[in-house]
């Protein structure tokens, strides 16, 4: 074993349960020594490329035996065949949902337990990738199914639906004639595929035969408005298979699928407290790991706001690697004030490290998160406390509500929708503060109000913790062990109260974390590296980059790994590099160290724009499109005549103007001759001429 391993071995051992500790017996004889030698040699060849292989000690650090049976991640379904799995537990309705970042999951959840909760109809949610496609023409006619699907990428399905999505692309030959369907669609009209995932989806599964049982509806998230979509269909789909399938409305019924029991009897040791456990199966993803911070900077200067840039060490963990342009996920950790409300209000302080074990009671039913564990850990590590309670969530407390006042008070914004909305943008209200505000309106002010709401039905409604991504900002040939993470610290104002709002959970959590590294604690984080599609092309070619805000940070690495390779005497394009912020003498991020890289490398030069700067002879403001405009006739012609590769990383309302910009200025160029621009523009976007890292 590689000595550059040990410190790393060291480092797990602590974190495994007792009788898990099985490193193998040192070599004794020279016999021994010679025959490790041999196999360590042969090991070599075969491990030639160590990066494409999974972390040989990912398994020793994450895998606990309580996985293997359904705790956890829960990642196996006993058949593949969903038609099947129906017959087994008697479900007549299954809601498929596609999703990358959750919203689909949850939206999958809710509609199942209300379909049960309210009418009484047994359903079931499930991942796309769980099942075989093939299967789904077995389904019988007596049953429906629901997809939820959002759209990701370039117009692309979440990795988990992938699977789906390419056997459909084959045109398969299976008929699906039994099927009948609803479909939901996520997307944002920012983006240039548009929502395209659900447009393919149904189009194929029509092609086979299936039957809409309504039209595909489709939510847009560039308005923000997705929930009070999502909510509306859900509606007409309830309303629809109450009349088609002849249910009758009732009180909402909680009726538990996960059981979560104390068990004071098991070791400390045991649990499950704090490291997450990937669910992301795919291969873009490497495993997730324990990594410190070594250094840790913030960014703004002259600012209320704050940006933090850390640096991730990934030295333990060499088979671990990334490429300049790739992502890396942060598994944050919900703020103790938030996670001691929902404890205070639930009656569980005192018991808050007593183990506790989590089992489903309803073989379609995952558990979504590490088990063993405590309520501590669980509210702390693993699920998603912080975020905004839904209407729907709101609506099924009331049966538990502890007081008719209490009732009364939440009946309220169940029944009045406008009301609701506007208790959501005057609070932060996360489900500890709701059930706090509740309890005091109810004149129930001391702790463990809301004792008798189930530990289960919180794991439920709140569905697991999420990790985030960001760009990289470092460059894989200049830092190739120590990704670089920049991120805004996110703050959302209250309606009606400004002083106040409501912190972003990954960015104010980063933002403790890059302080406790300046005050030298050392704390770590739990990351995986997610390939991208977002490369630099080779530095030979003319590059454009466009950026604002954090949407500099993969720029960054371009431009300082483009400035070495020019130092080593490598030849290098033109690199022009856009950047939007508000003022230069406050967010004016990496400024010194992007000037000198520029300084350093000729043909390169950055383009700034700032949006709170009056231009002397200008009408105000100046964002980054803007800028672009203004080179417009130089850009086309770099972009069409030279092959200058574009760039475009920030919000995806940003990188549409952008695209727009650059679409007047090659029409507006008459030197280019360019016949059909629609068609020229596809096509050069199909062949990588013009790349987004984009968001919301
Ligand atoms: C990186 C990224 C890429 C996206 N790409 C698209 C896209 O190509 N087309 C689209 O309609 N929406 C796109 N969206 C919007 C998402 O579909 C939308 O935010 C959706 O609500 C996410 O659902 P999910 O959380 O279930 O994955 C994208 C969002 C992100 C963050």
């Amino acid at each position: 074993m590689s000595s550059a391993l040990l410190p790393y071995i060291d480092f797990l051992r602590p974190s495994l349960p007792l009788g898990q500790q099985q490193l193998p017996p040192l070599p004794q004889t020279q016999g021994d020594i010679a025959a490790c030698l041999a196999l360590a040699i042969a090991l070599g060849f075969w491990l030639r490329k160590p990066w494409d292989l999974p972390d040989p000690y990912q398994h020793v650090y994450y895998e606990k035996p309580q996985l293997k049976n359904g705790g956890g991640s829960g990642r196996t379904a006993e058949t593949r065949n969903i038609a099947k799995k129906l017959e087994e537990s008697s479900k007549d309705l299954v809601v498929f949902w596609g999703s990358q970042s959750g919203t689909a999951e949850e939206f999958a959840n809710r509609l199942a337990r209300e379909c049960y909760s309210r009418f009484g109809l047994d359903s079931m949610s499930a991942d796309l990738s769980d099942y075989d496609p093939e299967s789904l023409s077995s389904i019988p006619e007596s049953k429906i199914a629901i997809l939820i699907l959002s759209t990701y990428g370039e117009g692309d399905p979440s990795d988990n639906a992938a699977g789906f999505y390419r056997y459909l692309q084959h045109k398969p030959s299976q008929s699906l004639a039994n099927l009948q369907y609803a479909a939901f669609g996520l997307g944002n009209s920012n983006y240039q595929h548009y929502n395209r995932v659900v447009d393919v989806v149904a189009t194929a599964i029509d092609g086979l035969g299936a039957r809409a049982l309504m039209p595909v509806t489709k939510a847009d998230d560039a308005d923000g408005n997705t929930e009070e979509q999502f909510l509306a269909w859900k509606e007409s789909v309830l309303r629809l298979l109450q009349k088609r399938l002849d249910l009758t409305e009732r009180e909402p019924v909680y009726e538990p699928k996960l059981q979560v029991e104390e068990d004071e009897s098991l070791d400390i040791i045991d649990l499950h407290s704090g490291e997450p456990v990937s669910r992301d199966d795919n291969k873009s993803s490497s495993a997730v790991v324990s990594a410190p911070v070594s250094d840790a900077k913030e960014l703004f200067q002259n600012s209320s706001r704050n940006c933090v840039h850390l640096d991730v060490d990934l030295s333990a963990h060499p088979i671990i690697s990334y490429k300049t342009g790739d992502h890396i996920a942060v598994w944050p950790v919900n703020p103790a004030e938030e996670v001691d409300i929902l404890l205070g209000q639930l009656g569980l302080r005192d018991r808050r490290h007593i183990p506790i074990g989590i089992k489903s009671l309803d073989s379609t039913k995952k558990v979504p998160v590490p088990t063993l564990t405590s309520t501590e850990a669980l509210f702390k590590h693993y699920l998603e406390i912080s975020a905004a309670v839904s209407a729907d969530t709101l609506a099924s407390l009331l049966q538990f509500a502890p007081s008719p006042t209490v009732r009364s008070f939440l009946g309220r914004y169940v029944k009045d929708r406008q009301a609701y909305i506007q208790l959501a943008e005057e609070n932060h209200l996360t489900l500890g503060r709701l059930l706090r505000m509740s309890a005091i309106k109810g004149g129930l002010s001391e702790d463990g109000a809301w004792a008798n709401l189930p530990l289960s039905f919180v794991v439920e409604v709140l569905g697991a913790l999420r990790p985030r991504l960001y760009s990289i900002s470092s460059s894989s040939m200049l830092a190739p062990r120590k990704p670089a993470i920049t991120a805004l610290v996110v703050e959302k104002p209250l309606r009606n109260r400004p002083a106040e709002s409501i912190p972003g959970l990954a960015s104010t959590y980063l933002h403790k974390v890059s302080v406790s590294s300046r005050n030298e604690l050392c704390p770590s984080l739990h990351v995986a590296i997610r390939k991208s599609k977002f490369h630099p092309p080779v530095a030979t070619k003319d590059i454009i980059m466009i950026g604002a805000g954090t949407g500099i940070a993969p720029f960054r690495a371009f431009l300082l790994e483009r400035a070495r390779l020019h130092a080593m005497s490598r030849p290098v394009g033109r690199t022009i590099l856009f950047f939007g912020c508000r003022d230069p003498e406050e967010d004016y991020i990496y400024r010194e160290e992007l000037e000198q890289a520029v300084a350093n490398l000729p043909g390169a030069e950055i383009v700034a724009a700032f949006s709170r700067i009056q231009y002397p002879g200008k009408t105000g403001r100046g964002y980054v499109q803007d800028a672009v405009a203004a080179r417009g006739k130089e850009l086309s012609r770099m972009i069409a005549q030279q092959e200058a590769r574009v760039y475009v990383c920030g919000r995806a309302a940003m990188s549409r103007e952008v695209a727009a910009v650059l679409k007047d200025a090659l029409k507006a160029n008459e030197d280019l001759e360019i016949e059909n621009h629609a068609e020229w523009w596809t096509s050069w976007r199909r062949m990588g001429g013009f790349s987004e890292d984009v968001w919301g």
